[in-house]
């Protein structure tokens, strides 16, 4: 029989339980000065979470110790508005779960699994525990949101060239460690001046929103797109050789130049150049993504709505 137990936990009523809990659970006359069980995890917890401002670590962290200390078999958190989720460990039959906030803020959605019923006891230390996670997953949402905005192109919502820059040596590294194919698209509009130029700088910049969306749901999800600036974007593809990469590229070719998109009930085609490479042994991420953009350049030269390899 499965269990299910809600709650909503505040940030400020929080911080009360934290108090009320660590004073109940503390004995009246602390032998030989030795704290609680529970005050004591909480006191080790507390200092731990301070350590990491990474949402996953301070969350697996928690995990951790709540694994350790109520046995709990699986965590998950879902911060929707944030387009955030993670899971550890393993899901089971008895749940409960919480929704975050403080002072009306959404701070996200924890939900606990165990295999065992939780008691009366193990729920109310768990919301204790709950309250020493708020104040570093605050911190750690304000992070995630600071890295993820400096890693992401806000108009396309795609990411940046600093993104891409780190994610193309990621790869690369990935790639010799497990001795897999990485290749590389650089997807470039034709004459995207003259869309600008006749409907001007607004349009310019819907149109790229909408190659930017057709774009993506020419990918899988391990694939990555990014803008590397104007109307220049890039296209990761782990695990993946050239004759796949090819197929990828044309398939965005022709999704772009059938994509439906009109400004002021007025139909506007689009096309785009694509350079394609499968990444060499030995090669630097420098010398794969020029490689790769000379090849987008003969596309142009070539007449344009074509894939180079
Ligand atoms: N709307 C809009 N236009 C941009 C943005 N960034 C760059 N551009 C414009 O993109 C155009 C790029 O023009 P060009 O480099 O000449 O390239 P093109 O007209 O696409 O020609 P080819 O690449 O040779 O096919 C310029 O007019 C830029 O002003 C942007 O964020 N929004």
């Amino acid at each position: 029989m499965s269990s299910t137990h809600g709650n909503t936990i505040d940030f400020d009523s929080a911080k009360l339980k934290l108090s009320q809990g660590t004073t109940r659970s503390a004995p009246a006359k602390p032998a030989a000065g030795r704290p609680t069980p529970v005050a004591a995890v909480l006191q080790r917890l507390s200092h731990l979470l301070q350590t990491s401002l990474e949402l996953e670590r301070v969350l697996e962290m928690f995990f951790q110790e709540l694994a350790h200390n109520l046995a709990v078999d699986g965590m998950e958190y879902r911060n929707d508005g944030r387009r955030f989720q993670t899971k550890f460990g393993q899901s089971a039959t008895h749940r409960c779960s919480y929704r975050i906030t403080h002072g009306g803020e959404y701070l996200g959605d924890l939900q606990f699994s165990r295999q065992k019923r939780f008691s009366e006891a193990q729920l109310e230390a768990l919301e204790t525990f709950i309250g020493s996670l708020l104040y570093p997953l605050r911190n750690a949402i304000l992070y995630h949101e600071a890295v993820s905005s400096a890693l992401n192109d806000s108009l396309t919502n795609t990411g940046n060239r600093l993104a891409f820059n780190q994610a193309l040596d990621r790869e690369v590294q990935l790639s010799i460690r497990h001795r897999t194919p990485l290749s590389l698209l650089v997807v470039d509009i034709d004459h995207f001046k003259q869309i600008n130029d006749r409907f001007g700088h607004a349009y310019g910049d819907e149109a790229l929103k909408a190659m930017a969306s057709c774009t993506h749901h020419c990918l899988r999800s391990v694939d990555s797109l990014f803008r590397l600036g104007g109307e220049e974007f890039v296209v990761l593809l782990n695990n993946t050789d050239l004759t796949a990469a090819q197929i990828v590229a044309e398939r965005i070719r022709r999704a772009i130049e059938e994509m439906q998109f009109e400004v002021d009930g007025q139909p506007i085609s689009m096309t785009v150049s694509l350079g394609a490479v499968m990444r060499h042994p030995e090669e630097t991420s420098r010398d794969l993504i020029d490689r790769c953009d000379k090849l987008m350049y003969q596309a142009k030269q070539a007449g344009r709505n074509q894939v180079m390899l």
